[in-house]
């Protein structure tokens, strides 16, 4: 007897650096087939393409051609990994960073496309790292003080330069033209739903979380206009009606069927973001279970039935994770990043070389050699700001800094305080919440640095508490897999999908007493650093910021 192929679900996760198609089987979440597809222009963050002028520090910015290559080339090349016919797909669903943001013509046209614009930096998207957009941040967040908007708590007391607003600010400020001429700015989790269906649709996590959007509404044309005069209808670029999660966004176009290779008419989820998506994958939806997406940057995601203003959070929203729920967002903004700072400029090439002949990364080799040590036999405490601050000071204009440097201070010795670093930075975000009445009860963690197990191990023994694993490397691309199930009604709500499609790992690393000891004498050392740089003790890092020029190509 011929038994029916089994529905599945692709799910599409653009992360920083690529992005990622993943085919999952509707019944139980296994993981079919997936493909990777690079970004051809990566971040760019020195010169624009085409023209090739320089950007000033600080930008980052991203092609939205590349995003289309992903659909163009991983979703066909996924479905032939998992030997799946088109006819066996009830849904895609996509997630993205945030806040990826870009100005559009009215039918979605990115401006970079647009005769005219292409050789205009500010007509780019701008990635969720782009900090150059700092002195518009502060003085939105100064605004909100001195006018006593109700909305800042919400985002524990300050508005981050990576979203909408100060990026935006930026661009009108900057280039009017292109701000004018951008009849839409929209998240790059909304465009690329709409280059599936062909219509415009806006999710309530990238508006809640990056677009201020509380208790139904943006800051209405009294705030803005606080800001510019040109500013005041900002949010008529933003006004959509605000889909659920896990609801269809529509169905698939003729064109996106094309370019994807699924059937014309399958269904496409609402967008959302790699992080709070995760949390499905992760079954980590119940109030007090942190997950943290471990990549480029980390991201914290909990739910709460509980709203408080937690200093330094990213934001709460209303329903942001999963609906019935406060979902909160903290985050650090360099992880994976500051780690490959390290491994660019502090490997010699006699590591990269041993590296290649042992066939690991560098990160890999770095890992190893500084495993061995006892904790503190570096002598080295670092700050992980190399690319700012994200929670809980929520400055991108802050810096690293590495203490106890020694002529005999080795490569290793280096990267393994900036895994402790990064470590000290998760726990002052998790002493936040606690601090603030919002228990976190579990702590689960996902993303690209679960491979290496000692740093994953490194942050049981600095937060002290037992780390569940995602079980699964595809967390982003698993939770869109599971939020497009439910929007095909294959399952009733987020919370069933993840039940049966999520996947968790308990107590996979456990602390050890002594180097929980060992390293709570160091996180005080971090904290007094912490508080001494970040809190005002001593304003050098920003006077240093401001001396700061392009960057030679
Ligand atoms: N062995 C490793 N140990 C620690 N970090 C690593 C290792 N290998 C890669 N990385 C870091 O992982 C990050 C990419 O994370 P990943 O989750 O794959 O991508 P994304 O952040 O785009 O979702 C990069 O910043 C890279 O420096
Ligand atoms: O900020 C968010 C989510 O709010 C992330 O999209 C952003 O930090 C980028 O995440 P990655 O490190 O690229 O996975």
């Amino acid at each position: 007897m011929t038994t029916d192929p089994p529905a599945v679900t692709v799910g599409v996760d653009f992360g920083t650096l690529s992005g990622r198609a993943l085919v999952v089987a509707v019944e139980d979440g296994r993981e079919l087939g997936t493909a990777v597809h690079e970004y051809t222009h990566g971040v760019v963050e020195s010169a624009l393409p085409g023209s090739g002028s320089r950007l000033p520090p600080d930008w980052a910015l991203q092609v939205p051609q590349d995003w289309r290559d992903v659909l163009r080339f991983a979703v066909p090349r996924a479905l032939a990994a998992a030997g799946v016919r088109p006819e066996q797909v009830v849904g895609i669903a996509t997630d993205f960073t945030a806040c990826t943001v870009l100005p559009v013509t009215s039918d979605g046209t990115p401006l970079s496309e647009v005769a005219g614009f292409a050789e205009r930096p500010h007509a780019f998207a701008k990635l969720w790292k782009h900090h150059a957009a700092q002195p518009e941040a502060d003085e939105i967040v100064r605004a909100a003080e001195e006018s006593g908007q109700g909305w800042l708590g919400r985002y524990g007391g300050k508005i981050s330069s990576e979203w909408q607003y100060a990026k935006a600010l930026q661009v009108l400020r900057e280039d009017p033209g292109v701000y004018a001429a951008a009849e839409r700015w929209i998240e790059a989790a909304d465009w690329i739903v709409w280059q599936l269906t062909g219509e415009e649709n806006r999710n309530l996590c990238t508006a809640g979380y990056k677009g201020i959007h509380q208790d139904g509404g943006y800051p209405d044309a009294g705030f803005l206009a606080l800001l510019h005069p040109d500013f005041v209808d900002f949010t008529a670029k933003l006004e959509f009606p605000l889909s659920q999660l896990g609801t269809a966004a529509g169905k698939l176009s003729a064109q996106a069927a094309a370019l994807t290779g699924l059937r014309e008419g399958t269904v496409v989820a609402v967008g959302n973001v790699d992080a709070h998506v995760t949390s499905a994958a992760a079954r980590a939806l119940e109030p007090g279970h942190m997950l943290a997406i471990m990549g480029t940057s980390t991201c914290h995601i909990m739910n709460s039935d509980v709203l408080a203003e937690v200093p330094g959070m990213c934001g709460v929203v209303r329903d942001g994770v999963v609906p019935g729920l406060w979902g909160y967002e903290a985050g650090q903004s360099g992880v994976g990043d500051v780690l490959a700072w390290a491994v660019r400029t502090c490997a010699p090439h006699e590591y990269v070389a041993e590296a290649r002949r042992v066939g690991v990364s560098v990160h890999e080799l770095l890992t190893r050699k500084a495993a061995a040590q006892p904790v503190g036999g570096h002598g080295l405490v670092a700050l992980d700001w190399h690319s700012g601050n994200r929670s809980v000071l929520v400055d991108h204009h802050l810096s690293g800094l590495i203490l106890g440097l020694t002529l005999d201070t080795r490569p290793e010795d280096i990267y393994r305080a900036l895994v402790e670093a990064t470590a000290f930075g998760t726990r002052m975000i998790i002493e936040a919440f606690e601090a603030s009445g919002v228990p976190v009860e579990q702590f689960t963690a996902a993303g690209g640095l679960l491979k290496n197990t000692f740093l994953m191990q490194t942050y049981a023994d600095v937060l002290g508490r037992p780390i569940n694993l995602l079980a699964s490397e595809q967390g982003p691309a698993l939770g869109a897999a599971i939020h497009a199930a439910v929007a095909a009604g294959a399952y009733p709500d987020i919370r069933s999908a993840s039940a049966a499609m999520g996947r968790i790992e308990r107590s996979v690393y456990v602390p050890d007493p002594a180097r929980v000891a060992a390293y709570d004498r160091l996180y005080a050392e971090y904290r007094t650093l912490h508080d001494h740089f970040g809190r005002g003790g001593n304003d050098v890092m920003h006077r240093l910021r401001a001396l700061r020029t392009a960057r030679e190509s």
